[in-house]
């Protein structure tokens, strides 16, 4: 893939651009049986690749420069600014609605934030696209609710030139760091999700509440997921970290008892309202803490898939697993150093199958599924 603005020095985000494509999906491979290289596994899959350019359905574009000029991408590390409008992650569907914000921020006075002199208001601007409906989610991170009445005032101009902007909100933020998002999220739409569909399973993206940022590969890894479940025929299963319900979603027959538990209250309404509308009764999904759920079980379900945050299931939901047994674990995991710590810990548990999933190209990241199976 060809990016002007890594050959201008400008944006460095893909460290291994310059590396051939399948190079990169070798030395991945590599740097995972290396990890794993004291776990035997039985089976080793072949990495799923991802298209090389436009896979990213979201964009995180730090807000810079001047109300009159205001720029959106990212600032070095010494506080220049980098427009990354023209970024080739994004898909086409981007480039008008980066070119109308720049004059809407001007219009609706939306100062940009200076982190340095802690002054303005607008902070990011996050676009995700549904690839399935070609709708849009826009959301503006704000200092405090002090321009959202010049906001909304400005906002159905933007709505009349944009009409696939279909939710659109603000996020308060007031904390001068480099954070993300605040807990405060103010809708300026009515409609606040976006309608997606991976496979045949309607999901659902919508402020505060974790989608994967490559539907293609995505897709991919909740049909393989699906595919090795079916071939256990299990009836029973746990889907711990589960976001918007993606990986129990696709496994779940209607004959099957499954529980999803997430942290955020948002995704898991996003999970109850596909699980409806795949007519799934046996289904439960809640809003609590994965191993704080596990560890209040007294009985554990044939099969628990795990698809943690890069810090790992942790040793307390390990042991909890090892004591109490199931048949059968599936570990989707987008960091394999945490992953390999978490396998070590479930040393009761044969390896059965590992594959790739190349969901970060152009950088040293990738996700990988793994299949346990308890020792007899
Ligand atoms: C890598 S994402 C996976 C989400 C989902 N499985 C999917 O495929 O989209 C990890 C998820 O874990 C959730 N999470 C983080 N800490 C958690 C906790 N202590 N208990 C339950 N969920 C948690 C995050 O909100 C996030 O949705
Ligand atoms: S993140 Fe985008 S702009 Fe930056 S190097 Fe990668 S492709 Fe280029």
């Amino acid at each position: 893939m060809h990016c002007a603005l890594y050959d201008a020095g400008r944006c460095r985000s893909c460290q291994w651009l310059e590396t051939p494509y399948t190079q990169q999906l070798s030395q991945k491979q590599a740097h995972l049986q290396q990890l794993m290289a004291s776990l035997p596994v039985a089976n080793w899959l072949e990495p799923v690749i991802s298209p090389p350019e436009k896979f990213r359905n979201k964009a995180k574009m730090v807000v810079s420069g001047s109300v009159e000029r205001p720029l959106l991408g990212m600032l070095h590390r010494d506080g220049t600014p980098v427009d990354l409008c023209d970024c080739p992650l994004y898909p086409d569907s981007f480039t008008d609605v980066f070119a109308a914000l720049r004059p809407f921020i001007a219009r609706a006075g939306l100062t940009p934030y200076n982190v340095a002199r802690r002054r303005g208001e607008l902070k990011f601007i996050l676009l995700t696209e549904s690839r399935y409906s070609g709708e849009l989610m826009l959301r503006f991170v704000l200092r405090s609710t002090t321009k959202l009445a010049q906001l909304k005032a400005a906002l159905p101009e933007l709505q009349r030139t944009l009409p696939q902007l279909a939710a659109i909100s603000a996020n308060i933020q007031p904390v001068p760091m480099a954070i993300l998002e605040g807990d405060e999220e103010i809708p300026l739409t009515d409609n606040q999700a976006l309608a997606e569909q991976l496979n045949d399973v309607p999901l659902w993206i919508r402020p505060q509440s974790f989608f994967q940022t490559n539907p293609e590969v995505a897709a991919s890894l909740y049909a393989t997921a699906r595919r090795w479940v079916a071939e256990l025929g299990v009836n029973s299963m746990w889907d711990l970290f589960c976001g918007v319900g993606g990986f129990g979603l696709h496994c779940a027959t209607p004959d099957m008892q499954l529980t999803g538990i997430e942290i955020s209250k948002e995704a898991i309404a996003c999970a109850k309202r596909s699980a409806e509308l795949m007519g799934l009764t046996r289904v439960n999904f809640a809003a609590l803490d994965s191993t704080a759920f596990a560890t209040g079980e007294g009985s554990v379900p044939e099969l628990v898939l795990v698809n943690p945050p890069r810090r790992g299931i942790g040793a307390e939901l390990c042991d909890y697993l090892t004591r109490m047994a199931p048949l059968w674990i599936l570990y989707s995991s987008c960091n394999a150093v945490t992953m390999a710590t978490d396998l070590a810990r479930l040393s009761d548990y044969r390896i059965v199958q590992v594959q790739l999933f190349d969901m970060f190209p152009h950088t040293a990241h990738y996700e990988v599924l793994t299949l346990l199976q308890r020792k007899a």
